[in-house]
Order: structure tokens, then sequence, then C-alpha cells
């Protein structure tokens, strides 16, 4: 990747608070112009305050972090013209408008759009006149959207963007991202709903305790992930009747298979039941979705806390 194509660089990258809590243990990864790239993770695990040393709000304790070529803490006046900030709080004077709040907000703004679109940008033109505090939770978040747009960003940071927005609301937001993005827009965002990273982003990269434990294009994620093929044995068919081929994990007569190669081991299962004269109730069988791979991985971290070993990486890798 070029120094023009890679908009946002970590490189081994540290934070430490006060007390010498380490949050962030030393992360790598990079994002290219156009990208739409998700950070996931457990609750706690160091999203924010990776993404908080990108906006230049912080200087990492370790490590280096670029920004459209730029250290965004010690160059901030070069960064920040250029990049849009959503954070998870808005923290906005609630006694102000709408349309007063973003007038307000221009005035902060180098080469600001026009108020009247960025409100239309994120829906919220017909509560122009309405005070912040009267706003819903949702209405907020898209008025922190828009105060992040106004300065039209290269660079986007947003912090949980649908975090009280309704599925329509969010569906929106994912379209105006994916318009952003499409428009040579860098997005960056930190979510917890795992169907929004999987929908709209580019690649994402899970977080766990400071660090990155998987990452790629969320197909790449979930490949790495067995598929899984759940049914029932009807009564008197001992499971240990099933081929030794198929790894099965038998709770009484609920079977779970996970499995690398789907199609051939359903056609084995198919096969066997076919040939056993045995009906598989219940039959189910899907490949990974986010969402296992990530619950996987928090499964795999509580194993491993509970052990008091330090192999995540390995069992989540393997
Ligand atoms: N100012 C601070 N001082 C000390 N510890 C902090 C501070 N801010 C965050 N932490 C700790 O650092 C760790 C990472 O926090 P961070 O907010 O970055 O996680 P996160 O992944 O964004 O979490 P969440 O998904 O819950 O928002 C947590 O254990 C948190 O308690």
């Amino acid at each position: 990747m070029t120094t023009d194509e890679c908009v946002i660089a970590a490189d081994g990258v540290r934070r430490r608070y006060a007390g010498g809590f380490e949050a962030v243990t030393g992360i790598s990864f990079s994002v290219a112009r156009g990208e739409i790239f998700a950070l996931l993770g457990t609750n706690g695990a160091g999203k924010t305050s990776t993404v908080e040393l990108l906006e230049g709000l912080a200087r990492p304790d370790g490590g280096t972090v670029r920004v459209l070529g730029h250290d965004p803490y010690r160059e901030r006046a070069a960064v920040r013209p250029r990049i849009g900030v959503m954070l998870q709080e808005g923290g906005f004077p609630s006694d102000l408008t709408v349309a007063e709040t973003l007038r307000m907000w221009s005035g902060c703004t180098s080469a600001p759009r026009p108020t009247g679109e960025a409100l239309e940008l994120v829906g919220l033109s017909d509560r122009a006149r309405v005070r912040v505090k009267q706003l819903s939770g949702g209405e907020k978040r898209r008025l922190d959207l828009a105060l992040a747009l106004l300065g039209g960003p290269d660079v986007l940071f947003l912090d949980e963007p649908t975090t009280g927005l309704d599925a329509e609301g969010r569906q929106d937001t994912w379209e105006l991202v994916r318009t952003l993005r499409d428009g040579g827009t860098t997005v960056l965002l930190t979510t917890h709903y795992l169907e929004e990273a999987e929908s709209l982003a580019d690649r994402l990269a899970i977080m766990h305790r400071g660090r990155i434990v998987l990452a790629g294009t969320p197909a790449e994620v979930t490949a790495s992930r067995p598929a899984r093929i759940r049914f029932e044995l009807p009564g008197g068919v001992d499971a240990r009747r099933l081929p030794l081929g198929l790894r099965a994990a038998a709770d009484g007569r609920r079977i779970e298979i996970r499995t690398h190669r789907l199609q051939e081991s359903l056609g084995e299962l198919l096969r066997w039941a076919k040939e056993s004269d045995v009906e598989l109730l219940r039959l189910d069988a899907r490949s990974a979705s986010l969402e296992e791979a990530f619950l996987d991985i928090a499964r795999t971290a509580q194993d491993t806390t509970a052990r008091e070993t330090s192999g995540l990486e390995a069992a989540v890798a393997a």
C-alpha cells in the first residue's frame, strides 16, 4: 500500500492510563483511502482508547499513528480540518436549537458545507427549530453525525454511530456512510452491532483486552470459523452410530457438528441418514456469521481467563 492510499496507519500502538493500566497493547492496522473499516470488540476492549489516538486527542505511549500522512497529535493543525469526528457522547449545549448548534459548529469549521445540506444528509431537516434537549436519543446521534460531516471530511471517525437509532434510522445511516465512502471518504467506525459491521465494513478488526485477535474482510473473518450443523436424533438412535468422520458433540439426542467443509460434511451426514433410515429432526446447517465468530472469541476469552492461561491468539486462530 503506498502512502497515498494508506490514510490511517497504526503501528505497534500502545495506550497506558494513569496507574499503569495498558488499555491498548501494541496494535497495528491500516485503512486505505475510500475504505470503511470497523473496529469491533468486547466491552472495554480498547476501541475508544484506540480511536482517540487516531483522532489526535491523546498521544500513544508506544508505536506510531499516522492519519493522512501526519501525526494526528503533534500535527493536529494539519489533520483536524480534514477529519470529521462523531464521539460516543456529543455533549452539546442542550438549550440551543438544532440549527443554532450547526451554525455554532460551522463557525469553528474551515470551509463548512451549508448547514441545511448537513441536516438533509442525516434526515433532520424538519427538526431544525427544535431544542437539542427535546431531541430523541436517535435524533441526537443524527445531529452528531451532521456535525461530523459539516467540514466535508476526507476521514470520518464514527464511534458507535447507530446506537439508539431504530431499524430504519440505522439503514439510512448505513446508506449515507456507503455514499460517503463511494465519494472517496475514508471511514473508521466502532460498533457493537455485528450485522452493521458485516453489512457495512470493507475490512474489520476484532479487539479483546487491548489486542487485535482477528482481522480481515467480513468474509475472511467468518471463513476462518467453522460452519455448524445441528439436528436431533430420534429416540432409540445412539449418537455413536454417526460416521466417525463427523466430529459430533452430542448433548443427549441433540447433535452439533462443527466443520470447515460444510457441503462435504452435510453430504456425508445425509448419506448416512438415508442408508441407516434415520430421520434427522430439526436439521439446520449454516455458514458461520460474524456474530458466531465474535461469540467464539468472547467464549474462548472467558475459558482462557478461567484457566488463567494466555493462549487466546492461538485458540482464536486455530
Ligand atoms: N481515563 C481512563 N482511565 C483509566 N482507565 C480507562 C480510562 N478510559 C478507559 N479506561 C479503561 O481502558 C479499557 C478500554 O476502554 P475503552 O473505552 O477504550 O474500551 P471500548 O472497547 O471502547 O469499550 P466499550 O465497548 O465498552 O465502549 C477499559 O478497561 C477501561 O476501563
